[in-house]
């Protein structure tokens, strides 16, 4: 079991995730291109850089799991809590893990995975909860957000961990 250092934030730029085991509710496809997208919605607010890799030293491991799975967080069977993130930090930081015990979906239907990647995402680059509904880190689900996902705070709050990593000073 890893001790996981607990940090604030990456201390890099660049940071590389890999998929472990799928979900049989969507073409691996599916699951490659949303996870790609969640990763892009945080990339475009931050500045951070997002690689994928296929080998299991990542720093952000995406896998489908459920009930007991290997660390100290359970999954719960269907509803309930849909997935978890650890927060940065070596080993086991940054991992993600889906309850398949969902119905995971590209839609309005289920629980939509590129919804829910988002919000895990968020945690995984060491933001919190936020009380503002309109927040994609609010701690319940909501099937409809605006179509780029990020309320002005999720984007305040990204910007404040990570100052628009790898911009040049205005000078
Ligand atoms: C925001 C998510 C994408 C991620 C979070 C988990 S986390 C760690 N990443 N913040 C989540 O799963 N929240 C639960 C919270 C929750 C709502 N209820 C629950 C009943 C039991 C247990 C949890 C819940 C009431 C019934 C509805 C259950 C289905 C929806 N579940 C949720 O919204
Ligand atoms: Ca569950
Ligand atoms: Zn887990
Ligand atoms: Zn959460």
């Amino acid at each position: 079991e890893y001790s996981h250092i607990q940090a604030t934030r990456w201390n890099k730029n660049v940071l590389t995730y890999s998929i472990g085991r799928y979900t049989r509710d969507l073409p691996r496809s599916t699951v490659d291109s949303l996870v790609e997208s969640a990763f892009s919605v945080w990339a475009r607010a931050s500045g951070l850089t997002f690689i994928r890799s296929h080998n299991r030293n990542a720093d952000i491991m995406v896998e489908f799991v459920s009930n007991e799975h290997g660390d100290l967080y359970p999954f719960d069977g269907p509803r309930g809590t849909l997935a978890h993130a650890f927060g940065p930090g070596l080993g086991v930081g940054g991992d993600t893990h889906f309850d398949d015990d969902e119905h995971w979906t590209a839609g309005k239907t289920g629980y939509n995975l590129l919804v829910v990647a988002a919000h895990e995402f968020g945690h995984a680059l060491g933001l919190k909860h936020s009380r503002n509904p309109h927040s994609l880190m609010y701690p319940t689900y909501k099937s409809s957000h605006p179509v780029n996902l990020l309320s002005r705070e999720d984007v305040a709050n990204i910007n404040a961990l990570y100052r628009r990593a790898g911009s040049r000073p205005n000078f």
